[in-house]
């Protein structure tokens, strides 16, 4: 298994290393920003991983070293979401990031992990950051919120005051705080974050697969209601019906303020 089919503006790449399935965002010019084609092409590689029997454990990271993932792509994706809604994203209102696959998924982070990186995050189990890594919701500053199931998992992950931090105030959380909250595992060198992550993977692959993918399932299914996610999908496309949604991001690609007006 190699590359991926990659998308247009953005691939994900795919390799593996015996019981172990690499994937990487591999759109490092653009900090890994998501794409339509790329959140495509993670539905479809995740459901194939789930599916591939020699698979045990995923690894996720990001293409360089400036980014684990940017978020959805401001320029591309999330114009898409502003004028054709939320379920152009995920038709599914109750599908989450990685909710398709129930192996382990080791996140190996460096860097920026905002927005959509951050909602990714919290659908992987275990998780190895950089000490260059931060992470962060930059969304109300655009007038929007995060999908995905963040509301529902991010209180779950790490303190509600924290989550509320992050949610309301953008409160950005370098490696070493992250560690504190839970958000991560631990923290390693920028440049040992992948070989950290690849050992807790291949120790990982040599339990009982069928273990570890019962107490996961068992822990997502105990925790993570259909309902909630589809009450966040509802009112997200309030916020994204909003003016001030359109304002944010208009503000960001043109490097000035945003004037929010509150409608
Ligand atoms: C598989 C099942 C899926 C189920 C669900 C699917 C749902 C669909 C996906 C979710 C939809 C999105 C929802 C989300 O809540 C909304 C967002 O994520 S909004 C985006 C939030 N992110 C940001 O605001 C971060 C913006 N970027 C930065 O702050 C900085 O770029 C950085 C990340 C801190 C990196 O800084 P630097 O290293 O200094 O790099 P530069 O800033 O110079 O950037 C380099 C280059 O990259 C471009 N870029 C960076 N981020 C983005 C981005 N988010 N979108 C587009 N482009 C980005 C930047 O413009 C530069 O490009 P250049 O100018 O060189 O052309």
């Amino acid at each position: 298994m190699t590359r991926g089919e990659g998308a247009a503006d953005g691939r994900l790449d795919v390799r593996l290393d015996g019981h172990v399935a690499v994937v990487t965002l591999d759109r490092p010019e653009k900090r890994n920003a998501l794409t339509l084609p790329m959140v495509a092409a993670l539905r479809e590689v995740t459901a194939r991983l789930q599916a591939e029997s020699a698979v045990r454990v995923v690894v996720l990271t990001g293409a360089g070293d400036k980014a684990f993932c940017a978020g959805g792509d401001l320029r591309t994706m999330i114009p898409v979401a502003l004028d054709a809604g939320r379920d152009t994203l995920n038709p599914d209102p109750t599908e989450r990031f990685l909710s398709g696959i129930t192996k382990p998924v080791v996140a190996a982070v460096r860097g920026a992990c905002f927005g959509a990186g951050l909602e990714l995050l919290l659908g992987t189990d275990l998780r190895v950051a950089g000490s260059d890594a931060r992470f962060g919701l930059p969304e109300a500053a655009l007038g929007m919120i995060p999908g995905d199931g963040t509301h529902i998992r991010l209180p779950q992950q790490v303190p509600m005051a924290v989550a509320k931090s992050m949610l309301l105030r953008g409160e950005v959380l370098d490696a070493q705080r992250a560690v504190e909250v839970g958000l991560v595992n631990e923290v390693a060198a920028p440049e040992d974050v992948l070989d950290v992550a690849m050992s807790i993977a291949a120790e990982l692959a040599a339990k009982g697969p069928i273990a570890l993918q019962t107490s996961k399932e068992i822990v997502t299914r105990t925790t993570e209601s259909a309902a909630d996610f589809a009450l966040e999908h509802a009112l997200n496309g309030r916020v994204l019906s909003s003016q001030d949604a359109r304002e944010g991001v208009a503000a960001f690609l043109e490097k000035r303020d945003p004037q929010f007006r509150g409608h």
